[in-house]
């Protein structure tokens, strides 16, 4: 973990951020008032079921939404400037540039009719207008900050093992010297060593590069391993957000415990991921109050009605009825 970043003013601010996706005629929000901040060189795990906005978080931030998308409230800083995220065209210099995606299957993103060291050329020469040659030549060093001898270069994708296709796709995202990587489910399709190397990669170059990490992940113990801080999403809303040593040890949010819960555990003969009962809300008909109360086994009458706002815990800040100071003593009295 790095305490060391706690102390420095906040690289990227997300303040309030909403977005709708409209579809056949209907609006649904995705997420709703997102809030957090991101310091240089750390690393955050965003955690939560199918559906939360984990995502749709990520694409707003780096200006990768999809048309039928709209900002509908909130904004977006990066160091102190707020990014034009509601407008496609002005966001276009930023994409790439500040905030880098690496997703899950390299294997779609990659172009198979071309060598790997043309395609982690390229973004140098479109964003950061270098010629061919020098591309070319950043591009090989890029391959080899991932751990790809840069005579690899050559070949194409269907030539590449998944893993190292992945580090091509950490390459191409390295290429415009980002100061935030956003890792979308980057090891989901790779086997259980790959994983662990490109996540090994991936804490490497943060430390290198001084990068700040966005880790998209359905896995926990994934954010465990690789991140200081996590947020925890449900129904487009942050519910829990905290060091990784107090959310794990503490949790305070009923759907954080079943989702640290549901991690299989051998040790004590927890071999199955236990999921969590209900489902997930539809966001058209989002549920009233805590949109989780229809599934939360604590659930009180207040839940139903009220949408629970964040209290601050140390340095962790829950949004639930259950945990605020005022109530924890009534809940308390009633126990
Ligand atoms: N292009 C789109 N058009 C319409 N609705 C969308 C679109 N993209 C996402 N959504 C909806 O927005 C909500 C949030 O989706 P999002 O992909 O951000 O969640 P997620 O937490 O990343 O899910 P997953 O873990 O499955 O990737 C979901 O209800 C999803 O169906």
């Amino acid at each position: 973990m790095t305490g060391s970043s706690q102390d420095k003013a906040p690289l990227l601010e997300v303040s309030g951020l909403s977005v709708d996706y409209g579809l056949k005629g209907v609006s649904s929000r995705a997420i709703d008032s997102v809030s957090f901040a991101l310091r240089a060189g750390e690393a955050v795990g965003l955690v939560g079921e199918s559906g939360s906005g984990k995502t749709t978080t990520a694409m707003a931030i780096a200006g990768l939404l999809s048309p039928n998308a709209r900002v509908s409230g909130g904004q977006v800083c990066y160091r102190g400037n707020r990014l034009p995220i509601e407008d496609d065209a002005a966001m276009r210099p930023h994409r790439w540039s500040e905030t880098s995606v690496v997703f899950q299957g390299a294997m779609n993103a990659l172009n198979p009719v071309h060598r790997i060291i043309k395609q982690i050329a390229e973004p140098c020469m479109l964003k950061l207008g270098m010629p061919r040659g020098e591309a070319t030549a950043r591009a090989g060093e890029l391959l080899e900050l991932v751990g790809i001898p840069a005579d690899r270069g050559a070949a194409y994708p269907h030539e590449l093992s998944g893993g190292m296709r992945q580090r091509v796709m950490i390459a191409m995202a390295l290429a415009c010297r980002p100061s935030i990587i956003i890792g979308d489910e980057p090891t989901t399709a790779l086997d259980v060593i790959t994983q662990a190397q490109i996540l090994k990669l991936l804490g490497e170059l943060r430390s290198q590069l001084n990068l700040a990490l966005i880790l998209i992940t359905h896995d926990l113990s994934v954010v465990a391993e690789s991140c200081d801080r996590v947020m925890i999403m449900y129904a487009g809303r942050i519910v829990e957000d905290g060091t990784v040593a107090e959310i794990f040890a503490k949790p305070k949010h009923p759907y954080t415990r079943l989702l640290i819960d549901s991690i299989p555990n051998p040790a004590n003969g927890k071999k199955m991921i236990r999921p969590i009962p209900g489902d997930p809300p539809n966001l058209v008909n989002r549920p009233s109050g805590c949109a989780f109360h229809p599934r939360c086994p604590s659930a009180m009458g207040l839940c139903a009605t009220d949408v629970p706002s964040f209290d601050k815990f140390g340095r962790s800040r829950v949004a639930c009825h259950l945990h605020r100071s005022s109530q924890e003593d009534k809940v308390a009295a009633h126990a």
